[in-house]
């Protein structure tokens, strides 16, 4: 891949996808969401979606193989239209970052929209009342953001030795918080 990567992180609500659009519409990266890929197989009703159904609505994570191979193949199918990808919902245990640079490349930045756990309960409530999402419940937020504590964040710290991470305060409203999302991208230029 000759494109470059830009990760998006943070927590179960933090606002990643919400970030990703207005990257999209902007900057017209392509945008790689690991949950929505998951949701896509899910909803083609194959064994393998019934599986991975079980495993979010439990809140855990799904094999890693599972997910760098979806991704992997999404940005193959994309690979000729691409300016840069950026990758929603991925890398979340250092694990899976260790894996992605082997296997795919080492990102340019990371993009780590950060809001308090109170925050990301009351906007994921919120989002349950219309989303659909079977993980959009008071139970299975709970167990998402415990695991994304446990093993996300250090995801962070791992990123922060080479110094791409970008953290950015998700408790503003959408347009400010797209403002230094603006600011960071700018500057890889
Ligand atoms: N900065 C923000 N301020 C208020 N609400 C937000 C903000 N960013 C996102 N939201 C809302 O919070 C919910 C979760 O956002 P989303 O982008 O889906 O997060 P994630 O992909 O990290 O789970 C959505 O309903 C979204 O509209
Ligand atoms: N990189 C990854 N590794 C393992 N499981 C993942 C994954 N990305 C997503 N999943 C699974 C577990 C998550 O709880 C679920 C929903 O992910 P998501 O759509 O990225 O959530 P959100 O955007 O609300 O933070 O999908
Ligand atoms: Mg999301």
């Amino acid at each position: 891949f000759t494109a470059s990567f830009v990760l998006m992180s943070g927590g179960p609500g933090s606002g990643k996808g919400t970030q990703c659009e207005k990257i999209v519409a902007k900057y017209g990266y392509t945008h790689l969401s690991s949950g929505d890929l998951l949701r896509a197989e899910v909803a083609s009703g194959s064994e393998r979606g019934k599986q991975l159904q079980a495993i979010m609505q439990k809140g855990e994570l799904v094999p890693l193989d599972t997910v760098l191979d979806m991704i992997k193949e999404a940005m193959i199918a994309k690979a000729d239209v691409s300016k840069g990808y950026l990758i929603d919902g991925y890398p979340r245990e250092v694990k899976q970052g260790e894996e992605f640079e082997k296997k795919i490349g080492a990102p340019a930045l990371l993009l780590y929209v950060d809001a308090k756990a109170e925050t990301m309960v009351k906007r994921l409530m919120k989002r349950g009342e219309t989303s659909g999402r079977a993980d959009d419940n008071e139970e299975t937020i709970k167990k998402r953001l415990d695991l994304y504590y446990k093993a996300t964040e250090p995801v962070i710290a791992y990123y922060e030795k080479c110094s791409i991470v970008r953290k950015i305060n998700s408790e503003l409203p959408v347009d400010e918080v797209f403002a230094i999302v603006e600011k960071a991208i700018d500057e890889l230029k």
